[in-house]
């Protein structure tokens, strides 16, 4: 009998089974010769029905990632692809579907979310009667998802009529009309007080877990990154550090626990008061133990 060779095994294709995958996303902006890489080999998997917040200081790429997400900007190299669809590779038609259907999008501008001359319930209904939805089904879904973030009453009231509150939260119920598969949010409690701001984000929390909505909201508030179960750190156009947190049961507390972020090809980022404290520079030594890898000062 012939001893054949076992066939090679191939491993699944990184993020096979995520909703939302970046793959080494890379993002030149060119402006009068100066170039400024805004993300820099990006990595970050999404799974269907998370919440994640994404933080970082200004600068570091955050919007970027957002506008890829939302297909209202063109990765420069590397593999986006959300529920499918491939963002790099993606015709303009391909984009408006995308944008109507795929994906809803909160922006830290209240007033630019919003047509100032329509109702609460008439900007909900828009997006549903573009895409052709019977008069009566838009009328159930604008009151159920008015009501579900809490914004019942200002149904009848234009956006000058509302706090910045309820016209983020009647934003939210816009970007949900036509029930997308990741609703992105770019700094939503931006301009508004703590308060109001947790409202907001109680919102977003109310439709991830009672929808079950994917979202991805950019935030520079820790109130309110250290309320989601994920918070993913940018850095450099990168992602840096991962936070993951477990809710209290009745048998243990609540924990949080940050994670450094390893690349593909094994690459972590030691954090600065590491590499200062043992004043490790350009080599250091790797040694594997049992259980864990060690990292050395040269010396
Ligand atoms: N359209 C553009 N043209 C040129 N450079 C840009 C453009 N958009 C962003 N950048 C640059 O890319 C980098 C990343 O910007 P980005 O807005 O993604 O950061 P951010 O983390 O969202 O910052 P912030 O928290 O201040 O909003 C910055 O250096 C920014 O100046």
């Amino acid at each position: 009998m012939l001893d054949l060779p076992a066939p090679p095994q191939h491993s699944p294709e990184f993020g096979h089974d995520a909703l939302v995958v970046c793959d080494n996303l890379v993002r030149i902006y060119q402006t009068e010769n100066v170039e400024v890489q805004a993300l820099q080999g990006l990595d970050l998997l999404v799974h269907e029905g998370e919440m994640v917040a994404l933080v970082g200081a200004s600068g570091s790429g955050k919007s970027t990632l957002l506008n890829v997400l939302a297909a209202v900007d063109s990765p420069t190299a590397g593999r986006a692809r959300v529920a499918g669809h491939d963002l790099v590779d993606m015709s303009r038609r391909e984009q408006v579907h995308y944008r109507r259907h795929v994906v809803g999008f909160v922006r830290q501008q209240t007033a630019r979310n919003l047509v100032p001359y329509l109702s609460a319930r008439q900007c909900v209904d828009l997006p549903l009667a573009i895409a052709g939805r019977h008069r009566a089904e838009r009328r159930a879904r604008a009151a159920e998802l008015l009501e579900l973030v809490g914004v019942a009453h200002c149904a009848d009231r234009r956006a000058h009529e509302m706090s910045g509150g309820e016209q983020q939260r009647v934003s939210i119920a816009v970007a949900l009309a036509n029930a997308p598969r990741l609703l992105l949010a770019d700094e939503p409690t931006g301009e508004l007080d703590s308060d109001t701001a947790a409202e907001v984000f109680g919102a977003l929390r109310d439709v991830n877990r009672e929808l079950g909505a994917t979202v991805v909201v950019v935030t520079h508030d820790a109130a309110v990154s250290d309320q989601v179960a994920r918070t993913v750190a940018i850095r450099d156009g990168r992602t840096s550090s991962e936070v993951l947190r477990s809710h209290a049961t009745a048998d243990t507390p609540a924990r949080a626990e940050e994670f450094a972020v390893m690349d593909r090809a094994g690459r972590v980022q030691l954090p600065r008061e590491f590499r200062d404290a043992l004043e490790l520079t350009r080599r250091v030594r790797l040694a594997l133990a049992d259980d864990h890898v060690q990292v050395r000062s040269d010396r």
